[in-house]
């Protein structure tokens, strides 16, 4: 497994993602407040933050969903606050939700050929009639869907039926899905949501995978801290709609006010934790939470 911070080759065609002064508003309610950061070329970089800090909505924005009242977010030449959420795809920008929304009856691999309608020049109906184009990019595609699969420990299940896997099994394969629209940067709404220790694990290993193995950059929404804390490069944190810090792992975990933050709402960062971080370094693999 490659950890955090090892060098790796960055695909040339990703540019950085400029989150500049974004604010979002909901009636009264200001859900984020002009928050910036930049997400740098091949990076993981985690936005985390107890309840309410507005993490779901800054994955919004990100993924075109909401629009915000002020600021902007740059991907190379594309505002991506400008984009309707299906066009994303289109600029190389996936995402993968935080509750599965795959098709249960389908196979692993009729779910993952769905990531790549969008790449199909022979389109669905032809596909349908099994036209000598799309029998030939069928072809091509299958053998990229099942080189995915394999990437996500996946492959012996290319035939099941989605239903039937396990929660972590799904996870992985709604990331799948994401990654066969052969995306430049990966969004995932808190990719660990639900899963046991040893489903964390493996989800953990292959994000960094994904980021070694592709190139491409991830931003992840997380709510829980050690997750992150092992596994980006750098971390923005918010608390009630504003950015608090933004730094490598080590420099957040011991920074006052995320302590103060995390803290103050009953969430899951320890004190001696933070410590042990600041103490271990960023670069450590081996930072508390998470298996090395
Ligand atoms: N659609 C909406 N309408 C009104 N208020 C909203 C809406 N979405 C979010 N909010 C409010 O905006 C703030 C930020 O919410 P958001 O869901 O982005 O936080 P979060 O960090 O994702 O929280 P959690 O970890 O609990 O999911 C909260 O005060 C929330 O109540």
């Amino acid at each position: 497994m490659s950890a955090p911070g090892a060098a790796i080759d960055v695909r040339s065609d990703v540019p950085p993602v400029q989150v500049e002064d974004v604010t979002v508003r909901f009636g009264a309610i200001t859900a984020l407040s002009g928050v910036s950061f930049t997400v740098e070329p091949g990076t993981i970089h985690a936005i985390i933050g107890p309840n309410g800090a507005g993490k779901s909505t800054m994955f919004n924005v990100l993924s075109g969903v909401y629009k915000a009242a002020e600021g902007q977010v740059r991907f190379g030449e594309h505002r991506l606050d400008r984009m309707r959420p299906y066009k994303i795809a289109g600029i190389g920008v996936a995402r993968a939700f935080q509750n599965i929304a795959l098709s249960a009856g389908q196979s692993v691999a009729e779910n993952l050929m769905l990531g790549r309608h969008h790449l199909t020049k022979a389109g669905f109906i032809a596909a349908g009639l099994r036209l000598p184009l799309a029998t030939r990019e069928g072809k091509l595609h299958g053998a990229r869907v099942a080189e995915i699969a394999d990437f996500l420990e996946l492959g012996e299940k290319l035939h099941t039926p989605v239903g039937v896997l396990s929660y972590g099994d799904q996870k992985r394969v709604e990331v799948a899905r994401a990654l066969c629209t052969e995306p430049r940067l990966l969004l995932l709404d808190e990719p660990v949501a639900g899963m046991n220790a040893e489903e964390t694990h493996r989800m953990a290993e292959a994000i960094l995978e994904i980021r070694a193995g592709l190139g491409i950059s991830v931003i992840l929404v997380e709510h829980d801290m050690g997750m992150v804390m092992s596994l980006a490069d750098r971390v923005t944190v918010l608390d009630f709609g504003r950015r608090i810090a933004d730094g490598t792992p080590a420099e957040v975990q011991r920074d006052p006010e995320v302590i103060r933050a995390y803290l103050g709402s009953g969430d899951e960062i320890d004190p001696s934790e933070a410590a042990e971080a600041a103490a271990a370094g960023a670069s450590s693999s081996e930072t508390p939470g998470m298996p090395s």
